[in-house]
């Protein structure tokens, strides 16, 4: 074969006066490599075809007659989209198809848009199960009880729902209700002029969240510290994360904020069961547990390390903070601006008040708010916090008629279309409690759509506890404050973080109202 410096010259003079300077670098040309970097290059360009062929025909063939592109970005698929999640691309794939498909890092990935749908996955916990963000294992610990499945998770569960009874609740409404006015006290001081509710509304529910679950069995100092640590892991719980905790990453963060939040809560359970044990009154919902534990009539009756009950609580912390900061946020949003409503709120408030809005609210008193309660079932249903769950099918799924979802594809069944279908919810994005007033109207008429809390096993175990933190907190700074909203170009922008949040943070003023 001629070598590259004769054939590079052939046409441009004699080789013998030829000179290196005038040809070409080997580098600049494939037809003039050595045979043997030429069948190592040949051979690696054919594998790399063939593999990236192979992922477009597996991508195919598991997507079958499902929307959704009809080639996937070799490799990465729609890595893009999902590092910055928008809630327009969400909501053009969901209504791309009641079922979608979509490929990220060769993850395969079915979007249930329908109610159908998205409830069929929910209850078929032999094909489908939770999946957490890859990160939740580091972050929870891997033997949290969030991670149990089938009949272990059911019976674990069964032991939890003690700590929502409406006795339980009676008493944690209580501490709500002093730990927002506590906090309203320095909102008086701070909200002259408009500010982001954001970050003060996320740490009001965390000082709530803490003190029902821990009481004074935490210091002070603890909950400020959890508080402030707890954003690493908001931010640590998105979609897509990198995955290992290496020094400086999100999740290493969030691992070092989880290591705090342990720490007092063990304390907190440690505390509990001395003061249980010394013939204390329950005052928290780690008090309940533990005098549930020590009933003898008591048929689920077994010992709790501190580890295993501090795991529980901060499973209740990581399912709610960011859950309960969206509700509360888009719930000042929506009645500021609908000040008719907020006024109606407040006529309720006068009415079953009796004028003394310094005395504490009690269940019973929460009870006689039907126009309150409207309130917050609206505002999560036109923005729902949650609105989708990742889940992951555990074998093959057959989901309809002409499509099974392959074992090992991850399935996320979403709730916005259901809250926002038309057909169940005229006007589906006004805001209008009302349509919860009518006991035979088209929303009380099919309570399977409303999926705020998710359904079947997994469905959400603080549903009322979260619905009337969120009432009271509105009930009482619609009595002590004028509110106004301070709107802006993100105001109706919604920004996704594991939930979702206005893009401003819900910039407001919060002025004492004259009678109080
Ligand atoms: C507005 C506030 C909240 C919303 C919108 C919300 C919504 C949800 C949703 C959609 C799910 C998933 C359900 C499923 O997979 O079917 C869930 C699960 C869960 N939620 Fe909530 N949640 C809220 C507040 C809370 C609170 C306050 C707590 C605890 C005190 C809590 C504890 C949990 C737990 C432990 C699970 C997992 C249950 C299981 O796997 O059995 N959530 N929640």
């Amino acid at each position: 074969m001629a070598s590259y410096f004769q054939s590079s010259s052939a046409g441009s003079g004699p080789a013998s006066t030829a000179s290196p300077l005038y040809s070409f670098p080997s580098a600049f040309s494939p037809f003039n490599v050595p045979s043997s970097s030429f069948t190592w290059l040949y051979t690696t360009l054919t594998v790399l075809f063939a593999l990236l062929a192979l992922e477009q025909g597996i991508y195919r063939s598991k997507k079958g007659p499902l929307p959704g592109a009809k080639w996937t970005i070799p490799v990465i698929g729609k890595f893009a989209d999902s590092m910055k999640p928008s809630f327009e691309n969400y909501k053009a794939q969901w209504d791309s198809g009641v079922l979608s498909a979509v490929s990220v890092f060769n993850i395969f990935i079915v979007m249930a848009s329908s109610n159908e749908y998205a409830r069929k996955i929910l209850n078929s916990p032999t094909y489908a199960e939770p999946c957490l963000v890859h990160s939740a294992k580091s972050i929870l610990l891997p033997d949290n009880w969030v991670f149990l499945t089938g009949k272990t998770h059911v019976d674990y569960r069964r032991g939890l729902t003690n700590l929502f009874t409406r006795k339980a609740i009676g008493m944690y409404i209580l501490i709500q209700d002093s730990i927002t006015r506590k906090h309203f006290a320095q909102w008086r001081k701070d909200y002259a002029k408009p500010r982001p509710i954001m970050m003060d509304a996320r740490y009001l529910n965390m000082d709530t969240s803490l003190r029902v679950f821990c009481g004074k069995h935490i210091p002070e100092k603890a909950t400020k510290e959890i508080s402030d640590k707890y954003w690493a892991i908001t931010q640590a719980l998105e979609l897509v994360n990198f995955p290992f905790a290496f020094p400086g990453t999100k999740v290493y963060k969030a691992v070092q904020a989880r290591k705090v939040a342990m720490y007092w809560l063990e304390l907190g359970a440690k505390n509990s069961k001395i003061e249980m044990a010394n013939g204390g009154e329950p005052a928290c919902m780690l008090d309940q547990w533990v005098q549930v534990l020590n009933d003898p009539a008591y048929n689920g009756r077994r010992e709790f390390s501190d580890r295993e009950m501090a795991m529980v609580v901060f499973s209740f912390l990581f399912a709610s903070q960011d859950a309960m900061s969206s509700g509360l946020i888009y719930g000042f949003q929506h009645l500021v601006d609908h000040p008719e409503i907020l006024a109606k709120v407040r006529e309720e408030q006068e009415r079953v008040r009796g004028g003394d809005y310094d005395a504490p609210l009690t269940i019973e008193i929460m009870d006689k708010m039907p126009y309150l309660q409207a309130v917050v079932k609206e505002s999560l249903r036109v923005k729902p916090p949650v609105i989708m769950v990742p889940y992951k099918s555990t074998k093959a799924f057959p989901i309809s008629a002409d499509y099974t979802v392959p074992a090992g594809s991850m399935l996320i069944p979403s709730f916005y279309n259901s809250l926002h279908d038309p057909a169940v919810y005229p006007e589906p994005d006004a805001f209008t409690p009302e349509r919860w007033l009518d006991p035979a109207g088209s929303a009380n008429a099919h309570p399977k759509n409303y999926m705020v809390w998710g359904a079947g096993p997994h469905r959400c175990i603080g549903l009322e506890y979260a619905g009337m933190n969120i009432a009271l907190v509105l009930a009482i700074a619609a009595m002590q404050f004028d509110w106004e909203h301070e709107l802006t170009p993100l105001t109706d922008k919604v920004e996704i973080i594991a939930t979702v949040f206005p893009q401003d943070g819900c910039r407001m003023t919060f002025t004492p109202r004259a009678h109080v």
